[in-house]
């Protein structure tokens, strides 16, 4: 028997549409999912600024929000990678209930981890962003210094280095951040957005 046996839905009389319908937009999540230092927080922080000041209602989601709160009592093993976006994925849900644009930045390096957030979330929910960047780059790059601790054997189960990144087969949008301006990929996601009616 499950812990939330018993409880019943008490169902709110605002609902998600007519929470859509005041902010003259849809709601959705715009899931970013990529290796670490592709820039899934730095183009997801610029597309927010720039929905912002288009007058588009929005939240992000990152680890200085989640893993740091919520999600403190999580790791980076596989279990724990799981649970930190099984969370994220029921959060970012009552974002999307709650009439926001949601964008959300973790590496949910598991296909299968990212596909039950788009199976919890209505059609055309859930905007996979693949932000597309080889180790290479991202290694060179190493904002944080982490691939350098994680090749000198201090950190244990890096993604990319000892960890696996499952690349997305199917997802909405592929940015390439080594090709890409960060202006170009906030524009390609932002047509994305405009030209499927989302805003
Ligand atoms: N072992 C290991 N592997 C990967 N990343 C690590 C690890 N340990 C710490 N970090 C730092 O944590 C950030 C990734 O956290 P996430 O919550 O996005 O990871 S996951 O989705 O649960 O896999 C990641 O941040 P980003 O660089 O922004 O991706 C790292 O800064
Ligand atoms: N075209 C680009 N798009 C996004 N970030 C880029 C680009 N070129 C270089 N960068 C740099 O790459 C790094 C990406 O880091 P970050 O956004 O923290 O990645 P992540 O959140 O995926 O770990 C930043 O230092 C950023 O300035």
């Amino acid at each position: 028997m499950s812990a939330s046996t018993n409880l019943v839905w008490h169902r709110s009389e605002v609902t998600k549409e007519a929470r859509q319908k005041r902010n003259n937009h849809r709601s959705a999540v715009i899931w970013f999912t990529g290796l670490s230092g592709s820039g899934k927080s730095t183009v997801s922080v610029a597309l927010e600024k720039q929905l912002h000041e288009l007058g588009v209602h929005t939240y992000r989601l990152d680890g200085d929000n989640v893993r740091h709160g919520l999600n403190k009592n999580l790791g980076f093993s596989p279990e724990d990678r799981t649970e930190n976006i099984r969370r994220i994925g029921e959060v970012a849900n009552l974002m999307v209930d709650a009439g926001l644009v949601t964008l959300t930045a973790f590496i949910s390096p598991y296909r299968e981890d990212r596909d039950n957030v788009r199976a919890l979330l209505d059609d055309k929910e859930f905007i996979e962003v693949y932000v597309k960047c080889g180790l290479e780059a991202c290694e060179a790059r190493d904002p944080k210094g982490l691939y350098q601790k994680a090749r000198a054997g201090e950190i244990k189960g890096f993604t990319g280095i000892d960890a696996p990144y499952e690349t997305p087969v199917n997802p909405e949008i592929i940015i390439d951040t080594e090709q890409q301006t960060l202006e170009q990929s906030t524009q390609i996601i932002k047509n994305y957005l405009q030209e499927h009616g989302y805003i």
